[in-house]
């Protein structure tokens, strides 16, 4: 059959041919058959939060290298049972004056807080724990102990806070002020880090059908209309917000999205549209045309005229039921393709469910997947049949709660979440100020609805 009579209407599948894999398959489906991140050297000094570190980064020396002061007073012998001490010199410098000998009893030395001990001293002193005895004027000469002193009190030792050999940063850690803080302090002078991945993003659904063709005038013809356009649309077009949508969410989470526009939803437009943002990058994330509509190519056009492997055609979830995940190669290049479904919100939490954490693991995160929480739900939740994702906010403890891991007869104060209200998947207004998808079990004959206060995990997708 040709690719145009296969795109007749009545040749499609009446019943989906593809299961519906469990959340849990899909996932690591997705994460085994992610294409490499690439690395590049920085100079450490301009290594910038959010990048990721490709090897182990391991302390080049002690620190402090040499034993110092923690505090602004003077340098003693702790075993020195003299009541007062004649003040020898001053150690006010980081680097260890060699014109000081070491101390003998009834001396001591003035010292700053981070001074190196001078010689033969093996404890501080603070000022405030003493009272001057002498003075020429401008100089002290003799200061008396208001209290004992122990060896090694307010000294530094060498290696106190890290130690040569000392792993200070593992592989695959996400850089913020910390830590790159701690890359500061120790002397390196190139870094190596992963690229940030760049993901294309893509709407699909711009055509009209056979019928509407013949019928509508051709300025009419667009379904799906860019955002920039202000005009009042026509009975049926959609504002394309999907792509604006999930720009923003990867942008946000530190990936560089490409705006691969609208593309008519007729296979030559697909396959030219996929191969150019593919060019790109490695990885592309579409939406609309995935499920049993019969302008719905997209798994077709992977498949059949791309010569993709799609590895999932559906998932058992909600929302996002027809999402679908593809690999192949585009000059040589292997790629990975999310073609998520059109509605809203469907493609939004298909997005940060499955690449966010794919595109995280191809940018070298150790842990690339979402924080999961225990709340309460503040509200009672009908189950659907599949397993749920629902957009919720979290608040601050207000209840005791049954402990999820002590059981039922400890409680433990846990966050509350309140659901963002209709969930349907052409609501966007339930994505907004959510910071937590709610992950719901299946209802079954025993179980149709989780009362309030019940216990749930909660994946966290936004700052709390
Ligand atoms: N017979 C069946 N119909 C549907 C099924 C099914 O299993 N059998 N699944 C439903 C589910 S679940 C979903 S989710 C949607 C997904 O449909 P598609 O991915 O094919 O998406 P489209 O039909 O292209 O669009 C759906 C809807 O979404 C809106 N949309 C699309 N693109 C955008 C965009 N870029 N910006 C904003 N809004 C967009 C638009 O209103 C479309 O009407 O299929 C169900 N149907
Ligand atoms: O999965 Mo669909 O996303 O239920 O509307």
């Amino acid at each position: 059959m040709s690719s145009a009579s296969r795109d007749e209407v009545i040749h499609r599948h009446r019943v989906s041919p593809w299961p519906a894999l469990p959340m849990d398959d899909a996932i690591s489906t997705i994460m085994n058959s992610m294409p490499e991140g690439t690395c590049k050297f920085i100079p450490a000094t301009l290594a910038k939060p959010g990048q990721v570190l490709v090897s182990r980064v391991v302390a080049r020396s002690n620190v402090p290298e040499y034993h110092t002061s923690i505090k602004d007073g003077y340098a003693v012998i702790a075993s020195d049972t003299s009541p007062t001490r004649r003040v020898v010199g001053v150690q006010v410098a980081a680097a260890a004056d060699s014109t000081i000998t070491p101390l003998s009893s009834g001396q001591c030395i003035r010292v700053c807080t981070g001074s190196i001990l001078p010689p033969g001293a093996d404890a501080v002193v603070m000022v405030e724990h003493t009272e001057l005895i002498q003075h020429d004027g401008t100089e002290e000469q003799v200061i008396e102990m208001k209290a004992s002193v122990k060896k090694g009190q307010d000294v530094r030792s060498p290696g106190a806070d890290i130690r040569e050999g000392d792993t200070l940063l593992e592989a695959g850690t996400v850089l913020a002020a910390a830590e790159i803080g701690l890359l500061a302090s120790t002397a390196r002078r190139d870094i190596e880090v992963y690229r940030r991945p760049r993901v294309c993003v893509m709407s699909t659904g711009n055509e009209v059908s056979g019928r509407e063709r013949e019928t509508e005038p051709k300025k009419k013809r667009r379904k799906l209309v860019d955002c920039s356009v202000d005009d009042q649309l026509a009975a049926g077009q959609v504002r394309d917000s999907n792509r604006p949508q999930l720009m923003a969410l990867f942008h946000s989470r530190g990936f560089k999205p490409i705006d691969a526009g609208i593309i008519p939803d007729n296979r030559e437009s697909l396959i030219d549209g996929i191969k150019v943002a593919l060019r790109f990058a490695s990885v592309l994330v579409t939406t609309g045309g995935v499920s049993m509509g019969e302008k719905d190519l997209m798994k077709d056009v992977l498949e059949k005229d791309l010569g993709f492997k799609i590895h999932f055609g559906r998932v058992w979830m909600k929302p996002g039921l027809p999402a679908t995940f593809a690999t192949g190669t585009v000059d040589d290049s292997p790629c990975a393709v999310f073609a998520l479904p059109g509605n809203p919100v469907s493609s939004f939490v298909c997005a940060e469910l499955f690449a966010v954490p794919a595109l995280r693991k191809m940018g070298g995160y150790a842990n690339p997947d979402h924080s999961v929480i225990k709340v309460t739900l503040a509200n009672s939740i009908k189950l659907d049949a599949r397993p749920e994702y629902v957009r919720a906010v979290m608040r601050a403890p207000s209840a005791r709660a049954p402990s999820p891991i002590l059981g039922n007869s400890a409680t433990v104060l846990l966050p509350s979440a309140y659901t963002t209200g209709q969930q349907c998947s052409s609501r966007l207004l339930s994505l907004s100020g959510a910071n937590l998808l709610l992950r719901l079990p299946a209802r079954t004959d025993d179980c149709t609805v989780l009362p309030e206060g019940t216990v749930v995990d909660a994946l966290v997708v936004g700052n709390l």
